[in-house]
């Protein structure tokens, strides 16, 4: 028995959750005996049953003596579902080999897995289960979504020309990443010139995708009800995140934010989406929405996409503007985790060295 090779399956199995799970982590099992697999399952949203039920109902025969593989540490608490090493326990599993211990408070499934009698291995690919539910420890860790910056720029770091045109900065390729990172992000917040200006609608356009719900941040509510945004077919909303008592016949939900300096305050905005079990958020700008990101400390990770044009221009949009640093030292650090190619283009994707990750 290969654990890694088995790990890698749970692996697979769990990513199919992608998008849907929110604030749940990714999980897959499946179930090992004399030398085959017998049973496989996966976490397939929020509100359905944990990876290990899954699993257990796809057996195909008696699992008693048998291993289950799990990318994550069995739960022993009672949320929406009863626990699950009730049920690895009630079904005879004699082993448990896991990737990712649960870092949710609530559990503590080793302990009560050993109390039964049962082998436990864990840290089996460790750092790639981490990677894989990189939201959900990071949703335990800091108590909110995790935010992410993504946007195309020119060499010389801007995202739109002095007259707002950015269409096209990045190639073809470039672009259908990007609806993948929709397809595994919850939330996509852009700021009101964006949709001005560039009529976003910011739906996932991949075959089966699954689209994040989008959110439009305007202290004012003066917006053409014919815009796209407002009349997609999908399953998820459109919401405005403002300030004030406004009411509005836009087809669009409102998100009552504290205001700040006279703007939306983006920490109350971030904090209200967790409320809505958003795990994680994807900012496609532009600059002003960016930099109020950045100056509140709310950016855990950048997707960078660059193109070799250059722009130039003093009043070309820069991917952030706002006051900026005084001094070197003063500049927040990044740190490059990811470099990938899309034909003519390259993406970073960095994140925050002030975050801990792991
Ligand atoms: N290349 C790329 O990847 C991208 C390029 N772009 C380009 O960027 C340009 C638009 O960017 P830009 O003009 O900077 O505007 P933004 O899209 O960043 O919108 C900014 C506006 O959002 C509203 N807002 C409300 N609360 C906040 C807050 N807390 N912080 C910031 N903004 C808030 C404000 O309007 P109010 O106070 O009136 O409500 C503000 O003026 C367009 O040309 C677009 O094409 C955009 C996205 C990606
Ligand atoms: N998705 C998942 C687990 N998720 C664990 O359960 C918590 C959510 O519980 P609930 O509200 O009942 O869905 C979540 O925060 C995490 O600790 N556990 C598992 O054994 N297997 C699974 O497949
Ligand atoms: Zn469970």
């Amino acid at each position: 028995m290969n654990y890694e090779d088995l790990m890698k399956e749970c692996f697979k199995l769990a990513k199919k959750g992608a998008g849907r799970v929110l604030t749940n982590p990714m999980v897959g099992a499946l179930v090992y005996k004399d030398g085959e697999v017998i049973g496989r399952g996966y976490h397939k949203s929020f509100y359905d049953e944990h990876a290990e039920i899954d699993c257990f109902k796809n057996l195909k025969e008696d699992p008693k003596g048998a291993t289950l593989f799990v990318n994550l540490e069995p739960c022993s608490h009672f949320g929406k579902h009863p626990p699950c090493v009730d049920e690895v326990i009630r079904r005879g599993i004699a082993k448990v080999v896991i990737a990712n211990l649960d870092t949710n408070p609530k559990v503590d499934g080793i302990k009560k897995l050993k109390e039964a009698g049962i082998e436990i291995v864990t840290g089996v690919l460790e750092d790639e289960g981490k990677k894989l539910n990189e939201k959900f420890f990071f949703n335990m860790k800091y108590k909110r979504p995790l935010v992410s910056l993504k946007y195309a720029m020119s060499l010389d770091g801007k995202i739109a020309t002095e007259t707002y045109d950015s269409k096209r900065i990045s190639g073809e390729k470039s672009r259908t990443y990007v609806h993948k990172l929709r397809n595994d992000y919850d939330a996509i917040i852009i700021g009101k010139n964006t949709l001005l200006k560039d009529k976003a609608r910011l739906n996932c356009r991949l075959k089966d995708g699954v689209d994040p719900i989008r959110v439009i941040v305007a202290s004012d509510l003066a917006f053409d009800p014919d815009l796209d945004i407002f009349n997609l077919e999908s399953d998820k909303k459109t919401y405005i995140g403002t300030i004030g008592d406004k009411e509005t016949n836009l087809n669009a939900d409102l998100i009552y934010c504290k205001e700040k300096d006279g703007q939306v305050d983006l920490k109350d905005l971030v904090a209200k989406l967790y409320e809505m079990n958003v795990s994680s958020i994807l900012v496609e700008g532009g600059s002003i929405l960016n930099s109020s990101f950045l100056e509140e400390d709310l950016v855990d990770k950048v997707y960078e996409f660059i193109a070799p044009i250059v722009v130039a221009g003093e009043n070309s949009r820069s991917a952030f503007m706002g006051e900026g640093a005084k001094t070197i030292k003063d500049a927040k650090k990044f740190r490059i985790d990811h470099i990938e190619r899309f034909d003519e283009d390259i993406m970073l994707e960095v994140r925050n060295v002030y975050r801990n990750f792991s």
